[in-house]
């Protein structure tokens, strides 16, 4: 199997014998290759949840540049790696857009060997995590870039600071990055706020018989047992200050010192960081040290909060439903249903995945019905208890319904390609009411 067997490519291409001969040349090696022959018809089949593993995509477009595609895609919350097929007066475009972010670019004419090599620079390296099937942490765009960009760091071994708001699924994403790297090595995971400072030092670094009172043997701390493999500092903006400065030695230096010991001990393990807090802010208030700050920060993940991405929260839930279901097999609850899934698509996620699967664990352990419904995510007493202060309170029934016609009426006009008639016959209603229900919900045509 080549490296390329098995993944997708999208081809942005209107030139119909360029297009043809493109796809019948990277089918050939095995690509899934789906073809769209302007800007608009690509951006709309990349507004989906699932996107290929890479674009390929021509400078000059019917409607309009690729350029103006790459950055829709951008703004969009991100876009699998784009290589630009230019012609020879587009270089400037072509260096512009690789200073944008854009992967690679071709000139043409080229030679289908000289494609293949540089799309395979550009493929995840793991076929099997490339596929929606094999997706770890999410089908969002944004969290399929974060785990391609998780196994091309597999590969090197510098630190890596993983951020994202409480309950996002760091943690989860360096289990990723371990299993991906070195999953045979040890995963030793400390949670720099939970442990005492007066402890953390020894917890971490270890110490010697009779380093201090109590000390009654030697005790290999967090670094000493990671060995090879990776050491997770789980909210590492409450790292004490002390010690800020022994983990920067330990990180620079590639050895510590056990408390109370003069020979230094080799470090061998990657250092993985998390933190929900904002590290430039605690430097600027003195918190945090700078230095400490870049030497972690040279390759930074950032977990968006679960609201911003809705095709994870529906791919999160079935996921969770069916772990639950198959963990309580002689209960009642079978699945979800739709209006569970539309309360939990309204819903802001406070608490991000961690509340995403607490009320999913609770919601199968207690339900009554074969098909999990909005109050059996969120139970009755969430809808009136908290008095509207309550940060976990679902959005009322009226915020759901609102939420499910804004989709379906969107979807509808997508469909109808902007024509508010073939959309309210899509949708089966008048278009007058198409127009009232667009102006209560706040949507242009
Ligand atoms: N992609 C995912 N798939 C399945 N479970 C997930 C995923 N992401 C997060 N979780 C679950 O959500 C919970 C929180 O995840 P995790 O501990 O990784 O978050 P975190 O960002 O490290 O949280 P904190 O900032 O509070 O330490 C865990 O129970 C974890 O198993």
């Amino acid at each position: 199997m080549t490296v390329l067997e098995r993944h997708s490519v999208g081809l942005i291409e209107d030139d119909p014998v360029m297009g043809e001969s493109l796809t019948q040349g990277l089918t050939l090696e095995g690509l899934q290759v789906s073809w769209w022959q302007s800007g608009a018809e690509a951006l709309k089949a990349l507004s989906r949840p699932v996107v290929p593993d890479v674009l390929i995509c021509d400078i000059r477009l019917p409607d309009m540049s690729g350029e103006a595609v790459f950055e829709a895609l951008v703004r969009a919350g991100g876009s699998p790696p784009v290589l630009f097929m230019t012609a020879y007066g587009d270089i400037d475009q072509a260096v512009r857009l690789m200073r944008a972010g854009a992967a690679d670019y071709l000139t043409k004419p080229f030679e289908m060997g000289t494609l293949l090599g540089r799309l395979a620079a550009l493929v995840p390296g793991d076929a099997s995590t490339a596929a929606t099937d094999g997706a770890v942490l999410g089908v969002s765009p944004v969290m399929r870039i974060l785990e391609r960009d998780l196994s091309r760091l597999a590969g090197a071994s510098g630190p890596v600071l993983i951020t994202g708001e409480t309950g996002v699924g760091k943690e989860v994403c360096a289990r990723h990055l371990h299993h991906l790297s070195r999953p045979g090595a040890p995963f030793i995971a400390v949670n720099c706020a939970a442990i005492p400072a007066d402890l953390l030092e020894s917890e971490i670094f270890g110490h010697e018989k009779g380093a201090f009172t109590g000390a009654a043997a030697r005790h290999p701390g967090y670094a000493e047992r990671a060995r090879d493999g990776i050491l997770f500092l789980d909210e590492i903006g409450d790292l004490p200050p002390a010690l800020q400065g022994k983990l920067l030695r330990l990180l620079e230096e590639r050895a510590f010192h056990r408390l109370g010991a003069t020979a230094p001990v080799p470090f061998r393990a990657r250092v993985v960081a998390a933190t929900n807090t904002d590290l430039p802010t605690a430097v600027a208030e003195g918190r945090f040290r700078a230095d400490l700050m870049y030497r972690l920060n040279t390759f930074t993940l950032d977990i968006p909060p679960l609201r911003t991405r809705p095709e994870d929260t529906g791919w999160l839930l079935d996921r969770f439903v069916t772990r639950f279901v198959a963990e309580h097999p002689d209960g009642p609850v079978r699945g979800v249903g739709a209006l569970a899934e539309e309360a939990a698509r309204a819903h802001d996620w406070p608490g991000n995945v961690r509340e995403l699967r607490n009320r999913v664990e609770r919601a199968v352990a207690m339900g009554l019905s074969p098909w999990l419904g909005p109050a059996d995510l969120f139970p009755p007493a969430r809808w009136t208890g908290g008095g509207g202060a309550d940060p976990e309170a679902p959005a009322a029934l009226a915020d759901i319904r609102d939420a499910a016609e804004r989709r379906a009426i969107e979807g509808a006009i997508r469909d109808a390609d902007g024509q508010l008639r073939e959309a309210a016959r899509l949708l089966g209603i008048s278009r007058t009411t198409l127009w009232e229900k667009m102006r209560r919900l706040g949507l242009s045509g």
